[in-house]
């Protein structure tokens, strides 16, 4: 009997769970591998969707759940919450003992994976580091380079940043991002197979979406959460006076969400718009369906950059949330202000969708992810090495 190597993933929050479903799935049909999945942080929290219902549903079952997420969405408890992870992963990893730990991009509470680990002399891995963006996010994921041991990066830019900063070549594989293998599984679908207010509810007037919608999911930046509410109102006019169905998706938990939420409420309550329906949370493939089916996808999500691209579906980026990201030809920019938005809207509206673009991946990551994990060299390496 081989003895199989024990692979650890933590899963935080939603948008973890699409960059790595694919992954866990390889991991799991893998006669080498045996996973242990951890899910934490707002992944277990109604208001933020509770992805780890979609994660049951899917088939996966946890080894350990940690719940962390103090209350307040703002920078003190953005800390505070990651310090209480940090408390209790450590001794999730202390009683898993697993051979390797992976810790996924670079939300805020990432970084409590990462050190729970490397503190242990667990071999951590990091999926999707080397890359820039604006908010807190952009400080964490180069942290977390810096702690783990291997990367696995999801473009060529971000493989030769990740060597820059001084870690080992041999270690830093671009692999593609797991999301885009979602994104290949529903491409070729002719049409939206199913209807997003029977089968999600959600809020709002029953909007026509038939003849074409749009998609809306903006977050507070971190950097600039005093001001979440005035920008979450400025797009929430903007969609509103384009006139064009949308459905728009409940912010993360960063700090600054209660002012994007309260916002979305008061213009909810007070305008009653007309052309706007709100989801918290859909299952990752859906969501990509009714990604690939719409005009585009407006806000600051990672989704309109990464998926978007590769489905060609256009997207406005608002503020400076994605900035400095790689960027297919389906983005184009936009600041807050209201105007600027709506004719950016009426521009796209017109555009159709682009070509495919595999600067994120072709589809194949989950495997190939797998296969690495099998077969590389587990060592806590930088321990070795200085
Ligand atoms: C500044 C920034 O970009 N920060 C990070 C943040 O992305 P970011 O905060 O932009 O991610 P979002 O919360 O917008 O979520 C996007 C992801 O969630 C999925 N989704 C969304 C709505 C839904 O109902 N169901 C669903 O499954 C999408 O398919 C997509 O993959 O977290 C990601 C995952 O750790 C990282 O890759 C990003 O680098």
């Amino acid at each position: 009997m081989i003895n199989k190597r024990k692979i650890c993933v933590v899963i935080t929050a939603r948008p973890s769970y699409s960059r790595i479903r694919s992954a866990l799935q390889a991991i799991e049909e893998h006669s080498e591998l045996e996973l242990q999945l951890v899910i934490a942080g707002s992944a277990l929290l109604d208001r933020y969707g509770n992805a780890a219902d979609f994660i049951r549903k899917d088939g996966f079952e946890a080894a350990a759940k940690v719940y962390m997420v103090l209350e307040g969405e703002n920078p003190t408890t953005m800390a505070k919450t990651t310090g209480i992870g940090l408390m209790e992963l450590t001794n999730v990893f202390y009683n898993l003992q697993p051979d390797a730990v992976i810790t996924i991009a670079d939300r805020f509470e990432t970084i409590a994976t990462s050190i729970a680990a490397a503190y242990q002399n667990i071999p951590l891995v990091h999926i999707q580091g080397g890359e820039v963006t604006g908010s807190i996010d952009e400080k964490v994921r180069h942290a977390n380079t810096k702690l783990a041991d291997i990367h696995l990066v999801s473009n060529e830019e971000a493989r030769e940043r990740v060597i820059r900063l001084g870690e080992d070549p041999e270690m830093v594989i671009n692999t593609g991002c797991p999301s885009i293998d979602l994104a290949s599984e529903i491409e070729d679908e002719e049409k939206l197979n199913f209807d997003p207010l029977e089968k999600y509810g959600g809020v709002g007037k029953n909007i026509n979406w038939k003849d074409g919608y749009l998609v809306v999911m903006q977050h507070p930046v971190t950097s600039e959460y005093e001001k979440a509410r005035e920008h979450i109102m400025e797009t929430l006019y903007a969609v509103r006076d384009s006139g064009i169905p949308a459905f728009w998706f409940w912010p993360n938990v960063d700090a600054g969400s209660d002012g994007t939420s309260n916002g979305i409420r008061t213009f909810r309550e007070q305008q009653n718009p007309e052309n706007i329906h709100f989801f918290k949370n859909m299952d990752s493939l859906d969501f990509l369906r009714l990604l690939r089916h719409s005009k585009m996808i407006i806000g600051n999500s990672s989704a309109g950059i990464r998926e978007c691209s590769y489905l060609g579906v256009p997207a406005i980026d608002i503020g400076s949330r994605q900035h400095r990201r790689l960027k297919a030809e389906n983005v184009i920019h936009s600041g807050y202000d209201r105007k600027e938005i709506l004719s950016k809207i009426n521009e796209l509206a017109e555009s159709g969708s682009f070509a495919s673009s595999t600067i994120y991946g072709k589809g194949d990551s989950g495997k190939r992810i797998a296969d690495i994990l099998a077969k590389i060299e587990l060592r806590s390496h930088k321990s070795i090495q200085y």
